[in-house]
């Protein structure tokens, strides 16, 4: 098995808190790879320092055998990146942006234009594509964030939760894309909390909680007889309870409409029975919340 991506003891703390604890990750070449875990797990993180964004305290990642933090350039014409909290050139149309990406690249001018021009048809934008993307949604931010990854056709694409704020239409155009690109033998990795979707799509998984690389391999192995959410329950420690830790102030807002009292307990709300008022509104400027 070739691999795409390898990271040996991977390390990243921040202050008291380590975010990435030696992390092993393995991807093979071709995979549709899926990096789950629960909220704070060091997803982001890892991949930050995958691709270059993060300098790591520890460890080293390899791409396609060259090493991330030692050829940096050589790396980063392999690897396309969509990356969390994307920033893109608010003052550009969708067009424009392609255009300066492609030229950034090196690829030249008229490749470019029609790279651009393929792209932005196959996500949809062709209307969108003179708009300034300050005027994107944000499903068009993705979507065109992931046509300004995918233009330089990387060996490595490296995506953080492409689906979210994605329509299904689209999203199922995406997935055709991203399958497309993989078939040929490059290689996604896509971090999501849609187990659903991770199922669907991808050959290969990796779990990580608390810093750490929890389970790993082909999807039919992580997963065994189980659903992937389940795998995933079982391997991140499963739901937390909140029965018994209060809230028992949450829900039974109805109004009894004889009364025109409120349900919920200790409310101090108004003697009318406006919803908006009741229970804890801020009807009055600089009220208690
Ligand atoms: N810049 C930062 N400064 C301080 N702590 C950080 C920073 N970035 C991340 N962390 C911490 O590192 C840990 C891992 O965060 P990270 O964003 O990598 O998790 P994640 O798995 O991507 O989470 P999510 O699924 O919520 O996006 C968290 O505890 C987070 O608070």
């Amino acid at each position: 098995m070739t691999e795409a991506v390898r990271t040996q003891g991977l390390f990243k703390r921040y202050g008291q808190q380590i975010a990435v604890a030696g992390v092993d990750l393995v991807v093979p070449s071709g995979s549709f790879a899926g990096l789950v875990g629960p909220n704070g797990a060091g997803k982001t993180t890892t991949l930050s320092m995958i691709t270059g964004l993060l300098r790591p305290d520890g460890g080293r990642a390899v791409i396609d055998g060259l090493d991330v933090w030692r050829d940096p350039v050589q790396v980063k014409a392999r690897v396309g990146v969509l990356p969390e909290g994307l920033r893109l050139f608010e003052r550009l149309s969708g067009r424009e942006l392609l255009l300066y990406n492609g030229r950034l690249r090196g690829i030249p001018a008229a490749e470019v234009e029609q790279r651009a021009g393929e792209l932005l048809a196959v996500m949809d934008l062709r209307d969108a594509a003179d708009k300034l993307v300050v005027d994107y949604s944000t499903g068009m931010r993705k979507k065109i964030g992931l046509a300004a990854a995918l233009l330089h056709n990387p060996s490595v694409l490296f995506l953080d939760e492409p689906f979210e704020g994605v329509d299904p239409v689209s999203a199922d155009t995406l997935t055709d894309v991203l399958r497309r690109f993989t078939a040929s033998g490059s290689t996604v990795i896509f971090s999501s909390h849609v187990m659903d979707l991770v199922e669907r799509l991808c050959d290969w998984v990796s779990v990580m909680s608390a810093g750490h690389i929890v389970a790993q391999g082909p999807l039919a192995e992580v997963r065994g007889e189980r659903s992937l959410n389940q795998a995933f329950l079982d391997l991140v420690g499963g739901p937390r309870h909140t029965g018994e830790a209060g809230l028992t102030w949450l829900g039974a807002n109805g109004t009894d409409a004889s009364t025109g009292s409120t349900a919920s307990t200790g409310s101090t709300a108004s003697s009318g029975t406006d919803a908006s008022t009741a229970s804890g509104g801020t009807a009055q400027p600089g009220g208690e919340r």
